[in-house]
């Protein structure tokens, strides 16, 4: 397998995209004056009121700079096929899908010793002949990367020298992200080749691209078919279109995407995966993908059940700061993330914390990804018990020990009104796989009714809590499962 860097070559690449290093050690990290602990005047200059808006391609690559392992879900697959009549089948094994040794060995050499659930089913779909389009929707991390991959070199001929599988990304970063796992299970495929159609990788003109796959973001490669005249789509076998969720949020993708699959041969396997199925990513899979099979994978439901809810009312920010302090002498057997709605809160609160003696983390969206990444692993390994956060950090984001979560402030949609969903996310960080958790929501005594349009909407009752009184908030820490 060869990786093809034209123009400023892989170097610069590289160099504009620092690559997260989860083997770096503690004292890299502390030298490091953006990850260095604590000092968050130095390191957080943007303390915006405005609040922070959710960057999902952010996130998305955030979850696979801190993931580790394959996300197992509990729940059965849902197919939905093109012709109901033709069997289903699925694979327990990759060795029964009878792909090419080199690419079997490939996976092995990833640590892949059997299919996930997604892939059971979505490989047979995806390796049949004559090919299938396909719409698969899982959360994140459960396999649909390198479901596709496989997908696309198991489709290659390494002796014809041109483009034969295009997948389109949503980001640079996440394209290479992409790339690397192509370079990773196809490295024992030898005569094929990988080349990178994005921002900074600008071929030289008039060559020609020989390598059989291209990894890249909408606008590039639109550019490199159209304006460039480098690929010639007309052998293209497989079009995958990745993280489509996240593609519909960025202006332009979605026609980008649309141009150069209609300038494709009718007869292209089209691929689309998405973490979601919003109505939006369901307009566009129906508009690019013509009768497809379509697999679901259910996302692990999140539920109330095992999360305490309180609140204590204050007076204003300085009371509540102070109602966080008694509360903090509890944490030291919890881990707590401490939700705050603008980045200027948060860096006042993380600060103020600070000067009154107690370790606090601060994470906002202003941080780069890689910097993002780092402190979310130290807190994943325990090294920070807490950590002031603002919405950045209510979705999808994955750290399964926290057994406290605070709303410092209540969470509010753009009319002043609760976001409820913010709150279910916010307060679903807690709680995780069964476990107990609690959630204390501070309310300044003006907003005290809004709690009642919580209780209402969810069905639940959030007791008065006195932070003044450790002993009773001590007696309210799930025991035994922190
Ligand atoms: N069959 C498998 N066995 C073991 N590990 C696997 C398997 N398939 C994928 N993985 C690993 O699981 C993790 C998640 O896989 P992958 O990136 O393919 O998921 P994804 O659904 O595409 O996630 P995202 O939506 O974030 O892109 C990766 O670390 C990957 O190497």
């Amino acid at each position: 397998m060869e990786s093809l860097w034209t123009g400023r070559g892989r170097g610069a690449l590289a160099a504009a995209m620092p690559r997260w290093n989860p083997f770096r050690e503690p004292s890299d990290l502390q030298n490091n004056n953006i990850i260095a602990p604590g000092n968050f005047e130095g390191k957080y200059r943007n303390d915006s009121d405005v609040e922070e808006i959710v960057d999902l391609a952010a996130n998305s690559l955030l979850n696979k700079l801190i993931r580790k392992s394959l996300v197992e879900s509990p729940h059965n697959v849902e197919v939905l096929q093109r012709d109901p009549t033709s069997p289903l089948y699925s694979v327990k094994t990759f060795v029964e899908l009878h792909l090419k040794p080199e690419l079997l060995q490939g996976v092995y050499a990833m640590g892949f010793n059997r299919p996930s659930k997604i892939q059971e089913t979505a490989l047979p779909m995806m390796l049949a002949d004559p090919p299938q389009n396909l719409i698969a929707q899982s959360q994140s991390g459960t396999g649909k990367t390198a479901a596709f991959v496989l997908a696309m070199l198991s489709r290659v001929d390494p002796l014809k020298k041109f483009p034969q599988c295009i997948c389109l990304s949503p980001t640079f970063e996440l394209a290479l992200q992409t790339g690397e796992v192509i370079e990773q299970m196809g490295k024992y495929c030898e005569g094929v080749k990988i080349v990178y159609a994005i921002r900074g990788n600008r071929p030289l003109k008039g060559t020609y691209i020989d390598a059989q796959i291209i990894v890249g973001t909408p606008g590039t490669v639109m550019d490199w078919c159209f304006k460039l005249k480098l690929i010639h789509l007309e052998h293209i076998r497989v079009f995958v279109l990745d993280e489509a969720d996240v593609m519909i949020g960025v202006q332009g993708y979605t026609d980008h995407s649309v141009r150069v699959k209609r300038a494709m041969p009718e007869n292209c396997q089209m691929l689309l995966f998405s973490a979601t199925f919003e109505d939006t990513v369901w307009c566009f899979a129906e508009r690019i993908v013509p009768d497809p099979n379509i697999i679901k994978l259910k996302k692990e439901e999140m539920t109330l059940d095992n999360i305490l809810q309180f609140y204590d009312a204050c007076a204003n920010r300085e009371q509540k700061l102070q109602a966080l302090c008694n509360i903090y002498s509890t944490f030291t057997i919890a881990q707590a993330i401490v939700f705050c709605q603008t980045r200027k809160t948060a860096k006042w609160l993380a600060c103020e914390m600070l000067k009154d003696g107690h370790m606090v983390e601060l994470l906002s969206g202003e941080l780069t990804v890689t910097d993002r990444a780092i402190i979310i692993q130290r807190f994943r390994e325990g090294r920070e018990k807490v950590l002031i956060t603002t919405n950045v950090c209510a979705r999808g984001i994955d750290v399964q020990q926290v057994s406290v979560v605070v709303n410092f402030d209540l969470p509010l949609n753009t009319d002043g009104l609760i976001d409820f969903e913010t709150y279910l996310h916010r307060i679903g960080r807690t709680g995780r796989f069964g476990k107990k958790g609690i959630a204390i929501t501070l309310v300044e005594k003006c907003c005290v009714y809004m709690l009642h349009d919580i209780e209402e909407h969810f069905g639940i009752n959030i007791k008065r809590l006195n932070t003044r009184n450790v002993d009773e908030i001590e007696k309210f820490l799930p025991k035994g499962n922190l």
